[in-house]
């Protein structure tokens, strides 16, 4: 593939190669997307998603009442034009990126559950920002940042019972990232899937700068941070966590979810030490493939690299990368610059560790197999392949999604509003997020002694 032709990702911490050939330390990755679309080949029946054009209400219309049309989730909305494109640049409204088509399958699926209404615990808009109070910074995203708050109605000012994780996603920069169609798509599949190992959506509303997501808050940290302080993790352990979230992959596939965006960014410990998913802001609901160019440039399988349309192959991929990373302490493919990661992504040459016995090699391979065709989870067998895999063996799946088993890591938490996993991050600015209720802090010292205010008269 020429440069040229490469997709242009915005900005990531990368990786510093050393010597060895080895990355000297790994931060943090920001999940990536291209900002304009990649157009699929034309085929017949391809159904064009595309078309849409999405309009952010910049006014909370629906506050207080429940909207059952999915495509208006947090107020923002979509409407089908049959004209031609508005243009993409807009402030109001943006051309989605999201191309599906339905074409010749590489292999028979069996049919995709039906994803459920909206789960009931879910409240759309009837919240507002006064109702919290913040209690610190859990971490900051792409458009905005995820806040611990505690909900002050709740009767015990001791009690911690009613701690959530705020996302709070800034209208406008999700209009001028053209972020519209996958902000509802988070909504929407965040609102209707429930499981174990993947977080809790309580409710969403928003005000005229912020669109609000309420989440259960996991306490133990990303998975990442544990992962750098322990560098690798052993097979037994890198089983605990790849089980929980094959089984999570397994769960959305049934409703023809992709995820996208798996790494160990977006996964966090709760408080007994298993894995949920967090960031559905790459999630979709797709029949066979879709197009846009989107995740993290260190898990990006090649056919979303070379534009080929991508499915649940893709996340099986991330899997293969996941695993490596977890046994080893950093990913297969990894470069200074995005262009140099894809390069080596479609090389495929992996470097393996002398020490890596050939069970683990087998099944990373088998999940980084450059022909999706041919790749583990995207056989004939799906995802019951995955889980009958010998490296698996001994792994009770069931006990497992019953949360019965042992977690490896069991995160020190004190009390259910307990921030140490989390990095010490400033509150948002006063004018980000106008409204926010700040939690009383006790008085730092230089205001408890003010020695102007006291008027040391007597002297
Ligand atoms: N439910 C939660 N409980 C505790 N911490 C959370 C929760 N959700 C998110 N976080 C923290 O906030 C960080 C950012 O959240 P998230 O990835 O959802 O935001 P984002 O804006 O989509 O980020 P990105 O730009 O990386 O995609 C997470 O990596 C995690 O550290």
């Amino acid at each position: 593939m020429e440069r040229s032709s490469l997709p242009p990702f915005r900005s990531t911490s990368l990786p510093q190669p050393t010597n060895q050939g080895r990355p000297d330390n790994i931060s943090r990755r920001d999940s990536s997307f291209v900002v304009s679309p990649i157009t699929p080949p034309l085929s017949p029946g391809r159904s064009e998603e595309g078309d849409s054009a999405i309009v952010v209400d910049p006014e909370p219309r629906y506050s207080g009442q429940h909207r059952s049309d999915s495509s208006s989730a947090l107020g923002v909305y979509s409407q089908t034009e049959a004209g031609p494109r508005r243009s993409s640049h807009s402030r109001d409204s943006v051309v989605s990126m999201d191309v599906d088509i339905t074409e010749g399958d590489v292999s028979p699926r069996p049919a995709a559950r039906h994803l459920e209404d909206e789960k009931s615990h879910v409240h759309r808009g009837n919240l507002k920002l006064t109702d919290f109070e913040v209690k610190g910074t859990l971490g900051t995203g792409t458009f905005g940042r995820v806040l611990l708050v505690k909900l002050r109605s709740s009767s015990s000012q001791s009690s911690n019972q009613n701690c959530f994780a705020l996302k709070v996603l800034k209208k406008s920069e999700i209009v001028r990232l053209r972020q519209v169609e996958h902000v509802n798509a988070e909504r929407y599949i965040l609102s209707r899937v429930q499981h174990p190992f993947i977080v809790d959506l309580y409710a969403t509303f928003q005000d005229s700068l912020n669109i609000y997501m309420l989440l259960s808050y996991v306490p133990g940290g990303e998975l990442f941070t544990h992962l750098r302080r322990a560098q690798r993790f052993s097979p037994d352990v890198t089983r605990f966590y790849l089980a929980t979230i094959i089984l999570a992959l397994k769960y959305l596939h049934s409703f023809n979810i992709i995820y996208r965006d798996l790494k160990p960014e977006n996964l966090l410990l709760d408080s007994r030490g298993y894995l949920r998913l967090t960031d559905f802001g790459f999630a979709k609901i797709v029949d066979d493939r879709t197009w846009t160019l989107c995740g993290t440039p260190e898990y990006l399988a090649p056919e979303i690299i070379q534009s080929d349309g991508h499915g649940k192959a893709a996340d099986w991929w991330a899997c293969g990368i996941l695993c490596y990373e977890m046994m080893v302490g950093y990913p297969p493919f990894f470069d200074e610059t995005p262009y140099g990661i894809y390069e080596k992504i479609l090389k495929g040459k992996i470097h393996w560790p002398r020490d890596m016995d050939r069970l683990s090699k087998d099944l990373i391979k088998a999940f980084l197999h450059p022909d999706r065709s041919k790749r583990l989870g995207n056989l004939i067998g799906g995802a019951e392949d995955v889980l009958q895999h010998p490296w698996f063996r001994g792994v009770d799946w069931d006990a497992l999604e019953r949360r019965e088993i042992r977690a490896p890591i069991i995160p020190h938490v004190t009390s259910l509003d307990d921030t140490r996993h989390f990095s010490r991050l400033p509150l948002p600015p006063a004018d980000e997020i106008p409204g926010l209720i700040r939690e009383e802090q006790p008085p730092a010292l230089h205001q408890q002694f003010d020695p102007v205010a006291y008027q040391f008269l007597e002297f």
